[in-house]
């Protein structure tokens, strides 16, 4: 049984090795978890071992990679979820973890489990508390109760082996053999399943996260892109439509922005694109969607204003805010942002939600016009 067991756990080291290839942003967390399936394959291997030297020094190394699979396990966690492992804490628990099964040595299995058991317990609720306020900003409660169960199922087995170990009676029925009850067997197998899977899956549902938002946001400002703004303004069109619910759109469009390019390089220019779309972000209300639709240009949706004229005093404190930006040259020299805006707002006798773009569009263009740095409203 052993060694089925320990080939069953050995594949979960051949499916962290095919992700590691797969997924390179994930690649140190998947290492640690490679370690630990074949850390935790290794304990159970050596469980089936029958060499000829003493038997309690193969159980012994069993517990011993045991409590490695796990300090590997929760690292792996950690890192998967960009905290920084205390190294020095492990290492000292694992020293400990040495002594305490050298001092136990060749007696009885009950003192070992117990050691064992208790040193698996701490790693585990280590990692547990360490690493659950992370998980839950990321993953949301659902996901944090499910990825509680193989921290459950591991502490309730060992917290078994250290009560019993306590009392003195091992739940080994025949220690020489390597033989333990089918029960926790089970319990390893599904444990490890429930943790490899649920990371594995984890670690997809990362992925696909993050090709969404490489899909609907700009990579530069990290604002919603023009794919974004497109499917919000649909559903504000389908709003007013059906409920005559006005909104009102301001274009945007840094000044001059060419000449910054020309004069101090692109990557000047980048900059100065993040600092609009900051100041556009933090000027504008929570319920505002504020976009990058194209190199210099913004696109600002209110969902909440009733009419185009609302639109100006905000366009305004928009404009206000990124005549104060001042960007610093290499040379040190002060380089002044400004923008224009066009503004407009849904009329019940528009045909789609083009015409409502069209017109902040031709009100921007008016104020280019008329000077830059300037608020036009919608033209009649
Ligand atoms: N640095 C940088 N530049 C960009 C990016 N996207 C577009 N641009 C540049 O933005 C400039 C836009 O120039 P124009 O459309 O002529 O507009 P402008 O110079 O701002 O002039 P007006 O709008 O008339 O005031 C071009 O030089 C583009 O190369 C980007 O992501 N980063």
């Amino acid at each position: 049984m052993p060694l089925l067991v320990s080939l069953q756990l050995a594949l979960y080291v051949l499916l962290w090795a095919l992700a590691s290839a797969a997924l390179k942003d994930e690649r140190r967390a998947i290492l640690q978890w490679m370690g630990y399936a074949l850390a935790s394959a290794g304990s159970v291997a050596l469980l089936g071992w029958r060499p000829d030297g003493p038997i309690w020094l193969t159980h012994t190394g069993s517990s011993a990679a045991s409590l490695l699979s796990l300090m590997l396990a929760s690292r792996g966690v950690l890192l998967f979820l960009g905290l920084r492992p205390n190294d020095r804490l492990s290492i000292a628990l694992a020293g400990a973890a040495a002594m305490g099964l050298g001092w136990v040595g060749p007696s009885d299995t009950a003192s070992r489990l117990a050691v064992a058991g208790f040193f698996n317990i701490v790693v585990i609720v280590g990692g547990f508390v360490q690493s659950r306020p992370a998980f839950m900003r990321e993953f949301g409660l659902r996901l944090a109760v499910a990825a509680t169960l193989p921290s459950l199922i591991l502490i309730g087995m060992n917290g078994y082996f250290l009560i019993l170990g306590l009392l003195g009676r091992a739940p080994v029925i025949s220690a020489q053999k390597g033989e333990l009850p089918m029960a926790i067997w089970v319990v390893t197998l599904v444990s490890a399943a429930a943790f490899n899977y649920l990371f594995l899956f984890l670690v997809g549902f990362r992925m696909q996260q993050s090709l969404q938002r490489q899909a609907t946001h700009d990579v530069l400002t990290g604002l919603p892109n023009r794919r974004a703004m497109a499917q919000r303004l649909q559903l504000e069109w389908d709003r007013s439509q059906r409920y005559g619910k006005p909104f009102v759109v301001i274009s945007a469009d840094v000044d001059h922005f060419k000449s910054i390019n020309d004069r101090y390089g692109h990557a000047l220019g980048d900059q100065a694109l993040i600092a609009v779309a900051r100041a556009l972000r933090a000027s504008a209300r929570d319920s505002d969607h504020v976009s990058r639709v194209g190199g210099e240009e913004f696109l600002i949706l209110m969902p909440e204003a009733q009419m185009a004229s609302e639109g100006l005093p905000k366009a305004e404190r928009l404009r206000a805010a990124i005549a104060r930006l001042e960007l610093m040259a290499p040379s040190g020299e002060k380089i002044a942002l400004h923008a224009s805006f066009g503004v407009s707002g849904w009329l019940a006798s528009d045909q789609d939600r083009e015409q409502v773009l069209r017109r902040a569009d031709r009100a921007l263009y008016e104020a280019k016009h008329k000077g830059r740095d300037r608020v036009v409203l919608q033209p009649d």
